[in-house]
């Protein structure tokens, strides 16, 4: 993937990342194998998985299968518990390369438990796997201001990207303005807030409008804020719709109107309560 590919980011580390990505969180494993195919099928070039998601070893099979290993980049997570410490990082580092198969092209911190205050000694395992060469780019999950601000100060290694739970009701302006100071990628998790926003009136309207479905109205939306996302889905019809995106553009007033819709809601976990 170049990094003039359209439809992909250029990451701090120098790397290009396709903006949309398949999530894997809840595929059930037997599933994986046909998800992950029919999504390389249909564009997808960036999986984002994890350990914790119990499924990295039929994500090893389908980009086996595929034959499109060099062409596709496969995320992974640290999970952190219940041991969460440079060491133990390195192991599950190794857990993970041995269930895919290979090695991750990209690793996060899953979560950054802050109460652990753990979470720079992770860094700094990260980073030493990077200048091993055993994978390309670092980032995190879920950190906030304070947590990034600790990492870039004490280490002055930048994660390249932040994944954090966003969508309509969450669009976190305030952490993507620090990311883009910064030059850190905004990844959302849970882009679709779950599923949970498709009966949104003024999405469903704009929708109409554009002649596209409410899923392919946020996924535009987050892409227009100058951020990524990994949405989910088992359908290849879902797969291939999420996708799609570039036969449309939300006018000012679209993203004005889809504004109006922040209500702070989570749909997963706040990170201050996953310790
Ligand atoms: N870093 C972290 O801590 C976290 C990371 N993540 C990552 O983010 C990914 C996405 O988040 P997730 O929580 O799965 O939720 P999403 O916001 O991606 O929503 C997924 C839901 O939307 C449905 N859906 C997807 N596309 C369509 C469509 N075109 N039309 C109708 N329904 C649709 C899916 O159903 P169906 O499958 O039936 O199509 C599913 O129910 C995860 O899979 C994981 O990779 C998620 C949570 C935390
Ligand atoms: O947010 C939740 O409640 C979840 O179950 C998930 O976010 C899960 O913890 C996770 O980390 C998925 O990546």
């Amino acid at each position: 993937m170049l990094p003039d590919t359209p439809g992909s980011a250029l990451l701090n580390d120098g790397t290009a990342l396709q903006l949309i990505g398949l999530g894997l969180y809840k595929v059930e494993p037997s599933d994986t194998e046909r998800v992950v195919l029919d999504a390389l099928d249909v564009g997808y070039r960036l999986i984002d998985g994890a350990a914790f998601y119990g499924n990295e070893r039929e994500v090893g099979d389908a980009v086996r299968e595929s034959g499109l290993r060099g062409e596709l980049r496969v995320t992974s997570k640290a999970w952190g518990d219940p041991v969460m410490s440079y060491d133990e990082t390195l192991r599950e580092f190794d857990a993970t390369e041995r269930d895919l198969g290979f090695s991750p092209d990209v690793y996060l911190i899953h979560w950054p438990r802050a109460s652990r205050n753990e979470y720079v000694n992770v860094w700094r395992a990260l980073i030493r796997l990077r200048e091993e060469g055993r994978v390309r780019t670092i980032g995190v999950c879920s950190f906030g201001e304070t947590e990034l601000t600790r990492l870039i100060d004490e280490t002055g290694v930048v994660p390249a990207l932040n994944q954090v739970e966003s969508h309509p009701w969450l669009p976190q302006h305030g952490l993507r303005e620090f990311h883009d100071a910064h030059g850190i990628l905004t990844q959302a998790w849970s882009p679709l807030g779950r599923g949970r926003l498709m009966d949104d009136p003024v999405l469903l309207r704009i929708a109409a409008e554009h002649g596209v479905s409410v899923p392919q109205v946020v996924l535009r939306w987050h892409l227009q804020l100058g951020g990524a996302a990994v949405p989910k889905s088992t359908h290849r019809e879902r797969l291939a719709q999420n996708i799609d995106l570039e036969g449309f553009a939300l006018t000012g007033e679209d993203m004005a109107a889809i504004a109006g819709l922040e209500t702070g809601r989570r749909t997963g976990t706040n990170p201050a309560d996953r310790q």
